[in-house]
């Protein structure tokens, strides 16, 4: 895979050179390429936003920078994706797809947004997303861009040693995932559940079922409604 990062603060995206996207990239899994907006403004001041048509607070990113690099850096094979709190909900579903493309452009934008012709003009040539991570509002989309990408790398074969961590993770079977515990087995006199040191696997994976079945309950009965529940669920639930 690979992928290009358009950014006013290309500084931001360092972290991205570091641990499993190192690894990644090292691996030649993936290809990262981050590049400075600025490069294609033409002005001296090398501006990049100016203020709103139909007023408003705060300034918009211009159109003619992110024209110029998406001309330069996108084929038609690249997917623009476009963090924003007005996007469709980044989740691990959305994760699965992006990892299976061959080329995404990611335009974190600050200020109040991008001029929406850059959107519109770049759909007429490539796909586009624009994803949202929360209902909360950012400085830029650079810090979303780091999530984005490192929940899609771990999704890239050959990036996680265990390919069964992937199976246990939280989001698979649209469950939140069961409580984890190691070494030691007591620790400040909390017991680890006898239950995971008793070796019965069948017992075990029933447990960590109804623990993740009794958590979503709790916190996110959004995911609980669209879960696939058995009876044996229904009656933890009913307990
Ligand atoms: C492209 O337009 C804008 C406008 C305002 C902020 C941002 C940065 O993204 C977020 O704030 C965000 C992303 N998911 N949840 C919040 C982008």
């Amino acid at each position: 895979m690979r992928v290009d990062v358009v950014s006013i603060f290309p500084e931001y995206l360092a972290p991205l050179e570091l641990s499993l996207i190192g690894k990644a990239r090292g691996l030649g899994i993936l290809e990262l390429q981050v590049h400075d907006l600025r490069t294609w403004t033409n002005d001296v001041h090398r501006t990049v936003d100016d203020t709103p048509y139909g007023g408003g607070p705060g300034m918009v990113m211009r159109p003619e920078p992110w024209g110029r690099a998406l001309d330069q850096v996108a084929t038609p094979e690249s997917t623009l994706i476009v963090p924003t709190p007005a996007g469709e909900p980044f989740t691990q579903r959305v994760a699965h797809e992006l990892a299976d493309l061959p080329h995404l452009i990611f335009a974190p934008g600050r200020y109040e947004g991008i001029d929406q012709r850059v959107l519109d003009h770049a759909a007429t040539r490539m796909n586009v997303r624009e994803v949202s991570l929360g209902d909360y509002v950012l400085f830029g989309g650079e810090v979303a861009v780091l999530v984005i990408v490192e929940a899609i790398t771990r999704l890239l074969p050959g990036v996680l040693g265990n390919a069964d961590s992937l199976v246990e993770e939280s989001h698979t079977g649209g469950l939140l995932e069961a409580p984890m515990y190691t070494k030691p087995a007591v620790w400040r006199e909390q017991p680890v559940p006898e239950i995971l040191r008793s070796g019965d696997h069948g017992r075990i994976a029933r447990w960590r079922r109804a623990q993740a079945v009794l958590r979503t309950a709790e916190r996110r009965p959004d995911l609980l409604a669209a879960a696939d529940l058995d009876k044996r669920d229904l009656d933890v639930l009913n307990e």
